[in-house]
């Protein structure tokens, strides 16, 4: 992808490539119709968390950082030590931070209400994504959603400010901790990476205005569990191969995803026998993603609906996800259309 140093944004404006993301989120403030400079510093927090996430990650072979921490989550999987470092990093930079009232975790049973009066944001995090990666040096990443809670201030939070739709996001975005750490958000105002100067300690954005190719040839999937499919993604599956698409499969999602955002492709994770509404979690991987994709004019479904206006009715509930440019997407729903 060819990037141009002054690249204009929606908005008209041009960014530098090399712009901090704190002057960059300072000087994007503007496009808020409520700004009050409390979003701006939750990104920040986050951005501070990450940094501190990413020296855990790339030192996790040295300090016995790496490995099970011998606990099972809510999702009846093995916590990941770096699950739990992750989690508890994000946690406290979050309530720290003073804007947010509640937080939703992959690794947490239940709602944490931080008990703020005074923070109007909700946020719905993986810590860690990829755990399965960890140990073995390959990408990983982190998700985060933010919504701004429903009920008013002050009072006690509610179901109804965590369960809201994808589509009410006001921001989302991931970490990825691969060759170089990347931070690639939006506030609905289109999407922006920014690359990790540990030397400095700061993000520069390296990915103005990112838009996702219309097409592409990779497609993304576990083929191990082949025999599980149906047969609308048994025969798409068959069409990428007789189009002589290369299969590419992290195995981390965030890593996928971002791969298929910047070259092209698809990501799809289906309901399998397994995990018959797919694998991955609705409120803190797919919406994140989805909203990401549709601002970089890609796609994202759970093979019926468009993720972001499905209503959550259960905080780890999964949903099958379909992700990427927006052809190859709209050829596999006919496959999957096929099905019903
Ligand atoms: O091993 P599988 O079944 O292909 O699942 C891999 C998927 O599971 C995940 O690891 C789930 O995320 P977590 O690691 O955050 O639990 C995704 O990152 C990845 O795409
Ligand atoms: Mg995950
Ligand atoms: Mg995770």
């Amino acid at each position: 992808m060819k990037i141009n140093p002054y690249q204009p944004d929606q908005t008209g404006m041009a960014y530098s490539v090399g712009t901090t993301l704190d002057r960059f989120i300072k000087s994007k403030q503007s496009d808020f119709p409520f700004a009050s400079g409390e979003l701006s510093q939750l990104l920040r927090d986050i951005a501070l968390a990450a940094k501190i996430v990413n020296r855990e990650t790339n030192r996790a072979g040295l300090a016995n950082i790496g490995g099970a921490f011998g606990q099972t989550n809510v999702q009846g999987e093995e916590q990941q030590k770096l699950d739990v470092i992750a989690n508890i990093r994000f946690i406290r930079a979050l309530s720290k931070g003073g804007e947010v009232c509640a937080i939703v975790s992959e690794e947490e049973d239940a709602v944490i209400d931080l008990h703020n009066t005074s923070g109007k944001y909700v946020v719905a995090i993986d810590p860690l994504d990829g755990s399965s990666n960890i140990d073995v040096n390959i990408s990983i990443g982190t998700i985060f959603s933010i919504y701004r809670r429903i009920t008013p201030a002050g009072s006690p939070i509610q179901m109804e400010d965590v369960m809201q739709p994808g589509s009410k996001q006001v921001a989302a975005g991931y970490v990825l901790y691969g060759s170089s750490t990347m931070l690639v958000y939006t506030t609905g105002f289109g999407v922006n990476g920014f690359t990790y100067e540990s030397s400095l300690g700061e993000f520069f954005l390296s990915h103005p205005n990112i838009q996702a190719p219309k097409d592409g040839n990779i497609y993304s999937i576990n083929e191990g569990s082949e025999l599980e499919w149906n047969k609308g993604v048994q025969d798409y599956i068959r069409l990428c191969k007789e189009k002589g698409y290369s299969a590419r499969y992290i195995g981390s999602l965030v890593a996928d995803f971002h791969r298929n955002l910047l070259k092209g492709g698809i990501y799809i994770y289906p309901p399998t026998q397994k995990n018959p509404n797919g694998k991955l979690r609705l409120l803190y991987e797919a919406n994140a993603l989805a909203l990401l994709a549709e601002q970089a004019g890609a796609i994202a479904t759970d093979g019926k609906q468009n993720i972001l206006s499905i209503q959550p009715e259960s905080l780890h509930q999964r949903t099958p996800l379909i992700i990427g440019s927006e052809k190859m997407v709209q050829t596999a729903m006919e496959y999957f259309a096929e099905e019903k």
